[in-house]
């Protein structure tokens, strides 16, 4: 759908613009009053007053800026239509202030917004409610808020229902979307439901993490949407000293209910509260690390630390490394080598088996995908963009990816291993050959080519080769065979998990 379908006629000739992700859910929760005292996207006065003392410049507590980014030919609107990811005309802004971000040069734009259309993207929709709609069907009484980006394994399910119990609270649980496995949040939380006590309600929200935010404000942001939703207390992180118990969060919207210290009673089976086990017979939860250890080699999770149900929704969200997408992404300046190379080490894979392989080399993808495209900085990049797209979506789907372009800039090359490591894992190889042994190969004569002025912009020559300094290895195939160097690559992927050693 385009941004013009379905707008009204006086709305068609406005500009639009699709927010980035953190924007696009500050978006919804704006149209749906889960932000509420706000009602559109902060000023410049404003959001200084809430980075500097939290509070909106009229007083009101109010915890992170809430801004929209645009670019600056989107500056000299009145209004602007914002679309979702898909064109779907969200919202119009009326633009009452258009400013830039003294410390970052962005320009915001900043005012009310007035809303088109509930927003519909992103998965588990149909749970997705409006805060006063959620607010209206609580019972009665104390609500406590348990907002998390991680699922609730046996220990937190515990502590969930003592919380509850000692505040005779009903409890409703806030899956926060905004992660790279959304889905498997509010799996494994739904899956959890019987854990749960009765009465318990799941309704994920769209509040991804910010990446500027500490967490006390965070902590406060969540407060401010809990309460939006009717919540009367947030559960908040286990309090440090044995018995503490249920303190308040400074400056939170609703009170924060840290649950007491629990483990496992490896004498008992149980978990509870630690002051209750003997301590010979207190066992930790699994730490983040032993957690991802596991997963990573695709052991099972043991049964008394989370329900099964939940064991197997962390494994589709990280597979273990054997069977996770994979992108190795190489480098370096033409006549270096990367291609052999990279043949080299997609025909070793497929002879192992056991993986799918995708090869995305530099020349053929030009011939293909990036037809058309130049050697300019501009086009170079979105060459790079567009393999590191591709190269995402193979990942995601579990395949391996084998990619071998110059990809001369630093920035672009972060860009795609952000890309590809929101959907599994990247490994970056600089194949980093001496400019001269390039040039003495020079296989397609284009380096004489470049020399003699006739190839402008040529990389090396005329044109920059960043350097990687985030290379997970380095080959120098003035120095190796293409066996050898095919051999360095398989060991690393053998060291690291992704593939089977022989
Ligand atoms: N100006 C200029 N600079 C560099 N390379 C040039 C140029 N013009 C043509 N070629 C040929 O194009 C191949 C590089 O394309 P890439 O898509 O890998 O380049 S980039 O990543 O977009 O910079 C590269 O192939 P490889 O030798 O396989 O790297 C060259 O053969
Ligand atoms: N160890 C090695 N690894 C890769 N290529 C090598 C090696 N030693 C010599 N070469 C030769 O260098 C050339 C590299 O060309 P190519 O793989 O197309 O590089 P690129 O894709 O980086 O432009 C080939 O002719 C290849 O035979």
């Amino acid at each position: 759908m385009t941004a013009e379908a379905g707008l009204p006629d006086t709305l068609r000739d406005l500009p639009s613009w699709t927010p980035d992700p953190v924007e696009l859910a500050d978006l919804e929760l704006l149209l749906t009053g889960a932000y509420r005292p706000l009602t559109g996207f902060l000023g410049s006065f404003d959001a200084a007053m809430v980075i500097a003392g939290g509070r909106l410049a009229d007083g009101t507590p109010w915890p992170v800026p809430v801004t929209l980014t645009v670019p600056k030919d989107l500056t000299v609107h009145e209004r602007l239509v914002l679309q979702d990811p898909e064109g779907v005309p969200l919202a119009v802004l009326r633009v009452t202030e258009t400013w830039q971000d003294p410390t970052t040069s962005d320009w915001r734009l900043a005012g009310p917004l007035e809303p088109l259309r509930a927003p519909a993207h992103g998965p588990f929709h149909r749970l997705r409610r409006r805060p006063d709609e959620v607010a209206a069907e609580l019972p009665e009484g104390p609500v406590l808020a348990v907002a998390t980006r991680e699922p609730l394994h046996r220990k937190q399910l515990g502590q969930v229902r003592q919380l509850a119990d000692k505040l005779g609270a009903t409890v409703l649980v806030m899956p926060l979307l905004g992660g790279d496995h959304d889905e498997s949040l509010v799996r494994a939380l739904l899956a959890v439901r019987r854990d749960l006590p009765d009465g318990a309600r799941i309704v994920p929200v769209p509040l991804p993490s910010r990446p500027a935010a500490d967490p006390e404000r965070d902590l406060r942001l969540r407060s401010h949407v809990a309460a939006a939703y009717g919540a009367t207390h947030l559960m908040g992180a286990e309090s440090a000293e044995e018995g503490e118990g249920d303190a308040e969060g400074a400056g939170t919207a609703i009170p924060v209910a840290r649950p007491e210290p629990w483990a496992y009673d490896a004498d008992v089976e149980v978990w509870r509260p630690v002051a209750r086990i003997e301590p010979d017979h207190v066992q930790a939860e699994l730490t983040q690390a032993e957690l991802e250890d596991l997963l990573d080699r695709g052991e099972p999770i043991p049964e008394w630390f989370t329900p099964p149900a939940v064991a197997a929704e962390l494994a589709v969200a990280r597979p273990p490394k054997l069977r996770r997408g994979l992108t190795v992404f190489f480098t370096g300046l033409s006549g270096s080598g990367k291609s052999t190379v990279a043949r080299g080490l997609a025909d070793a894979l497929v002879e192992r088996g056991g993986r799918t392989v995708s090869l995305l080399d530099g020349d053929v993808v030009r011939r293909l995908l990036s037809a058309g495209l130049t050697f300019s900085k501009a086009d170079r990049d979105l060459n790079i963009r567009r393999i590191g797209y591709v190269a995402a979506e193979i990942t995601r789907h579990g395949g391996v990816a084998i990619c071998a372009p110059i990809a001369p800039y630093a920035a672009t090359r972060a860009e795609v291993r952000r890309m590809v490591q929101a959907a599994g894992d990247f490994v970056l190889v600089h194949v980093a050959t001496p400019l001269e042994e390039c040039e003495r190969r020079d296989r397609k004569g284009l380096y004489a080519k470049a020399r003699a002025g006739l190839i402008p912009e040529f990389t090396g020559v005329s044109d920059p080769y960043e350097e990687p300094d985030d290379a997970d290895l380095v080959l120098d195939t003035s120095r190796l065979t293409p066996e050898e160097a095919v051999g360095r690559v398989l060991d690393l992927l053998v060291a690291g998990g992704w593939v089977r050693p022989e």
